[in-house]
């Protein structure tokens, strides 16, 4: 039998796709960034024609460098960037518009507005989420308002609406030739349109957003043997997709944080704390989101609690691309390690507003604390400081949600590249920071979920015994040190409230 899986992971900043082997190893990959399309402040687009020939150019090049085919893989798993919202044409597959970016805010006002009207509980209570321009159901509501002839295509059954899983899914099983219109539980929780108890679409929220239930895609489980179909297209031949989920939700199945209380903390583009709480929706009381873990085949969903950070691993691209004081990531951080310290420089990059735990709209970035001294190092260690402190806000709540004190997290993603931003993790959270060998949780994620499918994994405890320790950071600071970074970096988050009116 075939025992390779692919695993396709769009990001928000590119798409990889990764070929794993039976022992949740990495075998070839290939990965491509995508255009960040800023039409003004505050507004963030994706091209989706562009990010789904850069998936059949990734999946192309990962299988030649490997040197398989078709019939090597067992199975497809898709993990995407959540809430990002395509619309198009099933006639012609022609999106509408281009996507609109999880980070974008150009539903500001219309979120306001369902808080002003008391409408936002009825989104808290069924959906588990905020009313937030983060999640895709304003989005939607968005291009259905503006967008000429949208609104009577969707009522007419001609336009469909997808995140990116479906939009993929749908090109991967054929596109205009019967391509499926599907997405998994996972990415079907982010769009403030699911009811979170029963996982199908609330004609009740449908009707708050004036969304057509007509283009809307079937709801199914993260993994599952037959729901998605296979594919017809990227991969030169038919190949079963087995698995799809949110790549949060993905990270989480390959962190193997599968127990109730397991919890990993993924530093990408935005990070993202996610903790699993079984069978139980829980609901926060600090600014966290409830969400849907995975769902694997016709077993109960497993839930989650979740802290999102927007802003993040990109606030290192804002030094590259618009400030032009690095040239990379790499560089970056290797600036940033020219200084011990940020000698009292505090940058909160509330670029979207500031998600978890805070939910503020209203906020926007501010650099403080700057003396003629400070340079261009400072601000690039403030940068990777400012991804530690966030998620220290974010451990807090959840700590104090679930009533526990941790003591480790695991963690994964880009930004975990960097040594002494995990160090000052560990310092700043005081607890032991922990990344594996196989540092591709996500994609191993959507591979677990699409191996499972078709029997390449048995049962999930065929995943714990693949989770190997890679690096582990230990914390070296004093509780005063540790006091004094915190109350200071609180100082600076208040800075940014209130900004802007809406
Ligand atoms: N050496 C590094 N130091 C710090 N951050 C890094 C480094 N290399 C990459 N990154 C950051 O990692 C992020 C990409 O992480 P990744 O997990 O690939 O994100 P995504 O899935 O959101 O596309 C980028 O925002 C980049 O700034
Ligand atoms: O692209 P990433 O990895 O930063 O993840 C984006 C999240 O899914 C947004 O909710």
């Amino acid at each position: 039998m075939a025992d390779l899986v692919a695993a396709i992971d769009q990001g928000t900043t590119s798409t990889r796709c990764i070929l794993f082997d039976r022992g949740g190893n990495a075998v070839d990959s290939h990965q491509l960034e995508h255009d960040q399309i800023l039409p003004r402040a505050g507004w963030v687009e994706h091209d989706p024609l562009q990010i789904w020939q850069r998936t059949e150019t990734v999946v192309e090049h990962a299988m030649a460098a490997a040197g398989v085919s078709a019939s090597d893989l067992a199975s497809v798993g898709i993990t995407n960037q959540r809430e990002t919202t395509v619309v198009w044409d099933r006639r012609t597959g022609q999106p509408y518009h281009n996507a609109i970016v999880w980070q974008d805010t150009r539903t500001a006002s219309l979120v306001a507005e369902l808080e002003r009207s008391g409408r936002g509980d009825l989104i808290r209570d069924r959906a588990g989420i905020p009313p937030a321009t983060y999640f895709a159901g304003g989005k939607l509501a968005w291009l259905l308002s503006e967008v000429e002839g949208l609104r009577e295509a969707a009522e007419a059954g001609d336009a469909l609406f997808g995140t990116i899983d479906t939009w993929l899914l749908w090109q991967l099983t054929g596109g205009v030739d019967g391509g499926r219109h599907l997405t998994d539980v996972t990415n079907a929780s982010r769009t403030m349109l699911m009811n979170l108890t029963d996982l199908a679409w609330d004609p009740d929220l449908l009707e708050l957003f004036d969304i057509p239930a007509q283009l809307l895609p079937q709801i199914v489980p993260s993994s599952h043997a037959e729901a998605f179909g296979t594919t017809k297209a990227a991969f030169g031949g038919e190949v079963p997709i087995g698995g799809v989920l949110g790549d949060q939700h993905a990270a989480m199945v390959g962190q193997v944080c599968l127990e109730k209380g397991e919890v990993k903390n993924t530093y990408g583009t935005g990070n993202f704390l996610l903790m699993n709480t079984g069978t139980e929706i829980v609901r926060s009381a600090n600014g966290l989101l409830s969400t849907v873990c995975y769902q694997f085949g016709d077993q109960p969903a497993r839930y989650a609690l979740e802290g999102s950070i927007a802003v993040t691993g990109s606030a290192i691209q804002w030094l590259r691309d618009q400030l032009g004081i690095v040239t990379s990531a790499d560089d970056a951080d290797r600036l940033a390690s020219t200084v011990p310290d940020t000698d009292g420089l505090y940058f909160v990059p509330a670029f979207s507003g500031l998600f978890a735990p805070y939910w503020r709209p209203d906020a926007r970035g501010v650099i403080v604390g700057m003396a003629r001294f400070h340079t261009a190092a400072h601000l690039a260690k403030a940068t990777l400081e400012a991804i530690c402190y966030q998620s220290y806000d974010v451990v807090k709540a959840m700590e104090a949600d679930a009533g526990v004190t941790m003591t480790s997290l695991k963690v994964d993603g880009g930004v975990t590249k960097s040594n002494q931003t995990m160090q000052f993790q560990a310092d700043i959270l005081g607890l032991d920071v922990i990344c594996p060998v196989v540092p591709e949780t996500t994609a191993l994620g959507a591979a677990y979920a699409a191996g499972l499918a078709v029997g390449v994994w048995e049962t999930p405890d065929d995943f714990r015994t693949n989770w190997q320790e890679g690096r582990r950071w230990r914390p070296t600071i004093d509780d005063d040190t540790r006091t004094a970074g915190v109350t200071a970096w609180h100082k600076a988050v208040d800075r940014t409230l209130g900004w802007v009116e809406h």
